[in-house]
């Protein structure tokens, strides 16, 4: 088995953007438009302590436990068909067990269908005194929201661009989806199509994310691997203390991939591995076309405009096919 060559992500600095904006924000448009990941400093609220203790906390209970948040195509008799509990799914190459989450949209918002599963209220389990666990991420969520608008504004001042032109599509109900991750290593055999180049095994196959902007919390682990522009995988250093960005498909398509969706993936490790993403999602109405940038250059082909939830439904449902929403039902819009 040969290694992947460890690869120091670039740094994006968000307390230096405070004093130096102008520079930080080139540097996250090259970063976005040649390596489509980077280390995230000075993320001032985050709780790293805190969202390790989150994932012991929920991780460590008996499923009985786990099972009463678990989404009805597992458990029937629950209602949640999206956000709550996803257990390890046998002879699934991915290999993880999920609590998932988001922003609940208020009961009396009468613009959202009671079909459309995106604004499902959150499913959360019973706490035990111990760790408060609903108010500890809700607070989280707050803070990685928070983090991507202003790593999006960057992202607009570096492309010339009004500052919130990114900022304002995640004002109103957005459909942003916060995950802790537990991965078990591979107990006896994986199923043939964990198994990858050089002897590695995967607990999450390769893939670009569907989303907007991600921010992950790795902690200490290794594991994730990132394809560079030449096709080659190589690990990204830990850096505990940092967040990691990439942006997902629904960004690098709306700039006709100028900004990019790196492919990645996670490595078994042969331990127990944790991992909290953020998923930055725009509201299911919101305009996702393509050549956006064209509304403010006019030039090259005009901007087309599209919805975001029917398109990441497609994409996720029926041409990604993730075991995790292969089964969500269609939405009438
Ligand atoms: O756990 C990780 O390090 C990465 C997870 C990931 O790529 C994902 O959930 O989309
Ligand atoms: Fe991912």
């Amino acid at each position: 088995m040969s290694a992947a060559d460890v690869f120091e992500l670039p740094v994006i600095d968000l307390d230096e953007a405070k004093s130096n904006r102008k520079e930080v924000a080139a540097k996250i448009v090259d970063v976005l438009e040649n390596v489509g990941f980077a280390y995230i400093d000075n993320v001032h609220g985050i709780d790293y302590k805190g969202l390790w203790d989150c994932c012991q906390w929920f991780f460590s209970k008996p499923f009985e436990f786990k099972e009463r948040s678990m989404r009805k195509q597992w458990k029937p008799e629950n209602n949640n068909v999206y956000r709550g509990y996803f257990p390890v799914i046998e002879g699934e190459p991915s290999r993880k067990e999920c609590f998932e989450f988001a922003r609940d949209v208020p009961s009396d918002d009468k613009s959202v269908s009671p079909d459309n599963w995106f604004y499902e209220k959150s499913t959360w389990p019973e706490e035990d005194g111990t760790f408060p666990f609903k108010d500890f991420l809700q607070g989280q969520y707050e803070v990685m929201h928070d983090t991507c608008i202003e790593l999006l504004k960057l992202c607009s001042i570096g492309l010339g661009i009004p500052e919130n032109a990114f900022a304002d599509k995640f004002v109103d109900k957005p459909c942003s989806t916060f995950r802790i991750l537990h991965y078990p290593p591979w107990e006896g055999a994986p199923p043939s199509n964990a198994h990858i180049e050089d002897g590695k095994v995967v607990t999450t196959p390769e893939h670009t994310d569907s989303d907007f902007m991600t921010l992950l919390t790795p902690f200490q682990f290794r594991g994730l691997e990132v394809m560079q522009a030449d096709g080659k995988w190589v690990e990204v250093a830990v850096r505990p203390g940092s967040l990691v960005m990439n942006i997902g498909d629904t960004f690098s398509r709306m700039l006709g991939g100028k900004f990019k969706a790196t492919r990645h993936r996670v490595i078994d490790i042969g331990v127990d591995r944790y991992s909290v993403p953020f998923f930055l999602s725009p509201a299911f109405d919101t305009d996702i076309g393509v050549n956006f940038l064209s509304l403010f250059t006019g030039e090259g082909p005009p901007h087309v405009p599209e919805k975001y939830g029917p398109w990441v439904l497609n994409t996720i449902k029926h041409e990604k096919k993730y075991f995790e929403y292969k089964v969500l039902p269609d939405i009438d819009y």
